[in-house]
């Protein structure tokens, strides 16, 4: 059960972007999409969404309604009149969440995100990091059972990334939702992706990551090895 793709295919005007793809992205894991830039991973995002239609296929989304994917773009599209606390709370007061439920969960999630002291703080006065990590908080916060990334955490600094990421698999783990992320990212790809996606023009390499179940992973030699195997599989596919 999830969201298949059958058979689709998208251009935009005369620019074939994606070909006769067959997937299905199962309720429940973590997928993470590689490959070279402009080769559609943000494309394939909008299809799943439904911000763009297929031109050809269809997209079956099985026991979920599409308003149950949530996708954060890297452009982070923060409106700047609005503070951080109010960004986040917005998809909470359009379910019409109970006032003081809403400040609980929101301030919790802006705690975790270390963004509670920049509560108060209007999206356009933020660092890119701490635009990111809102957009981050939005997208996390309904709890949807389908979760796009794209490029979450390509603003943040070393330390913080990691918590963003362990957050993003806690949070995952906790709902048993699905995480489908965009990433450039070799080692954020091994730590997120129980199933790698390396996409080209051709269509999708599938991996599955040999590291999930290993405790301490990001310190375990397993983790680096896999690594290794994405970035030659990466270079060869994008030769
Ligand atoms: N709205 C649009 N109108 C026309 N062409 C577009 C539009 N959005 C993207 N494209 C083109 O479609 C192709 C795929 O873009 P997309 O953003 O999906 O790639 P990507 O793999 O996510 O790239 P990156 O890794 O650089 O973010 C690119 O050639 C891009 O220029």
């Amino acid at each position: 059960m999830g969201i298949s793709l059958e058979d689709v295919s998208f251009s935009y005007g005369m620019e074939k972007i994606i070909e006769h793809i067959n997937f299905t992205f199962e309720k429940g894991k973590t997928y993470v999409l590689l490959g070279c830039s402009g080769v559609g991973k943000s494309t394939l995002l909008s299809l799943l969404k439904g911000f763009n239609q297929p031109e050809a296929g269809r997209i079956i989304y099985e026991e979920t309604a599409q308003e149950q994917v949530e996708v954060v773009f890297q452009d982070q599209q923060l409106f700047p009149w609005q503070t951080v606390f109010q960004t986040v709370e917005m998809p909470l007061r359009i379910k019409k969440m109970p006032k003081n439920e809403r400040k609980t969960k929101v301030e919790n999630l802006l705690k975790e995100l270390d963004l509670i002291n920049s509560s108060a703080k209007f999206s356009g006065k933020l660092s890119g990091g701490q635009k990111q990590r809102t957009a981050m908080a939005r997208g996390l916060v309904t709890e949807p059972d389908f979760l796009l990334l794209d490029e979450p955490t390509s603003s943040l600094d070393p330390q913080t990334k990691e918590r963003a990421q362990a957050l993003i698999l806690s949070e995952q783990k906790r709902r048993k939702n699905t995480v489908i992320t965009v990433t450039h990212d070799v080692e954020e790809s091994a730590f997120l992706g129980e199933i790698i996606l390396i996409m080209t023009a051709a269509g999708f390499s599938v991996l599955k990551n040999p590291t999930v179940h290993l405790p301490e992973r990001r310190e375990s030699v397993a983790f680096y090895e896999f690594c290794i195997e994405l970035r030659s599989l990466l270079k060869e596919e994008n030769r």
